[in-house]
Order: structure tokens, then C-alpha cells, then sequence
């Protein structure tokens, strides 16, 4: 469930404004892992991977409005990329659902589509969202990178997963309107470094787990390299 603020006594407006500035300057620590993101997101889809997204609720919207920027695009006119929202696929969801359990909904889709090194974004307030924790546990299994932006770390999403982007606000509207910006910043990286990965795919390194990455030190020892369909 989304964070609730605490009450700042202005109006609405005002106080959503402030909780939304409150966050937005620690969000600029975040630019070099964003660009590094970019970059081996760039990397893998160029050599033919595919990125996974999924979250619920507005987290959904999102995921689904960051695939509409890879396979569309966001600013340049380019080759469609492969990146599917897996809430969207809607008979499969309800099915898995409906057989299975709301747990498995994104897990039993991360193992029929994903390949290693694919790589799964997910999107949460909470970080304790159960079907969200099922799906990382399912890209480990599968040998796909696992990225997640979540609201305040520590959480049990971002635990999980290889890296995380961590939106510090009470407020789980600040959240996944910080959680658009990242997703604006990381397709624009990654559409600036598609041409050079396009050129010259840099070779594969293998997928480390159990990585732990604070907001602003880039991660020297995370793998940027390409990932082939099986
Ligand atoms: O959009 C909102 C609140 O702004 C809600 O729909 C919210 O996304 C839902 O409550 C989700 O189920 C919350 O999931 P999560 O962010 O905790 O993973």
C-alpha cells in the first residue's frame, strides 16, 4: 500500500508541492546510476534482450507508460525495442490469477518471457508488494538482471533485487511521480547510448547478485554488457 504523508498544514496543493520538493533533491544523486542503467539497458536490448516491467495500482500505469517510450519512442525516431508491461497482458494476468494466485501473476511471466540476462524492472511505494517479491525471486531463478524502484529503502523489494532506485518520501503519490522522472531520465540515457550499442555490442559479464548500491556511487563491478534470445 502507498505511504501516507504526514499532514504539513497547507492546502492540498501546497503540501504535495512540498513533499514533491522535499524529495526532488535527493533524486539528483541518483543521475550517474541512471545513466549507467541507461547505458547497459541500451546495451542489452540492442544485442536483442528485453526488458520486463510490472508493478500495481499506479506503479502499473507507469510500467506501462515506460514500455510505450522503448517499444514507440521517447524522443528520436529509432528501431522498436522489445519491453513488455506484464499487467497489460490481461487474460494471462487473470488466468495466472485465477490458477494460481495474485502472488504468481508477475513470477509465472518473468519465467515464460524472460531470458538471462533480460532484465525485470519492477515499481513500488511499499517495497513489500508479495506479487513484486515473487517476480524478483522468479529473475534470480531465471538468470535475469533485476532492477526495482521502490519508495524509502531499506525495503524487502530492494533487498532482493541486483540494484534499486529509492524515492525518500512519506508520500506514495511522491513516489511514483518521482518513479516517472527516473523512468523519463533512464529511456532518454538509454535512447543517447542505443547508436554506440547498436555499432559495437560490448561483451557479456556475468550477473552478480546481492549487490547493494546507495543513491549516487555507481556500482563499478555492475555488468553493462549485452544478453542474446535464447
Ligand atoms: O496509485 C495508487 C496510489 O497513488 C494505488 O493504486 C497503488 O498503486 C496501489 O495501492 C498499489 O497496490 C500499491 O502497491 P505498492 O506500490 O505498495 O507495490
Amino acid at each position: 500500500m502507498a505511504a501516507t504523508p504526514p499532514a504539513a498544514g497547507g492546502t492540498l496543493l501546497e503540501d504535495h508541492l512540498a513533499l514533491l520538493a522535499a524529495a526532488l533533491l535527493p533524486l539528483r544523486e541518483s543521475e550517474r546510476m541512471l545513466a549507467r542503467w541507461g547505458e547497459e539497458l541500451a546495451h542489452r536490448l540492442a544485442a536483442g534482450g528485453r526488458l520486463l516491467v510490472a508493478g500495481n495500482g499506479g506503479s502499473a500505469a507507469e510500467a506501462q507508460h515506460l514500455t510505450a517510450e522503448l517499444v514507440g519512442k521517447l524522443r528520436h525516431d529509432r528501431q522498436p525495442l522489445s519491453a513488455i508491461a506484464l499487467h497489460a497482458e490481461t487474460s494471462a494476468l487473470t488466468a495466472i490469477a485465477n490458477d494460481y494466485g495474485y502472488d504468481e501473476t508477475f513470477a509465472r511471466q518473468v519465467r515464460a518471457h524472460g531470458r538471462p540476462d533480460d532484465i525485470l524492472l519492477l515499481l513500488t511505494t511499499s517495497g513489500t508488494s508479495t506479487n513484486l517479491l515473487t517476480a524478483a525471486h522468479a529473475a534470480h531463478q531465471t538468470g535475469l538482471r533485476c532492477w526495482a524502484f521502490t519508495g524509502p529503502a531499506p525495503n524487502p523489494l530492494a533487498d532482493l533485487c541486483h540494484e534499486h532506485l529509492a524515492i525518500d518520501s512519506p508520500d506514495g503519490q511522491v513516489v511514483q511521480e518521482l518513479h516517472l522522472v527516473a523512468s523519463h531520465v533512464l529511456c532518454e540515457y538509454m535512447e543517447r547510448a542505443l547508436p554506440a550499442a547498436l555499432a559495437a555490442p560490448a561483451p557479456a559479464e556475468p550477473v552478480r547478485t546481492g549487490v547493494e548500491v546507495v543513491l549516487g556511487d555507481p556500482d563499478p563491478a555492475a555488468p553493462a554488457g549485452p544478453g542474446g534470445r535464447a
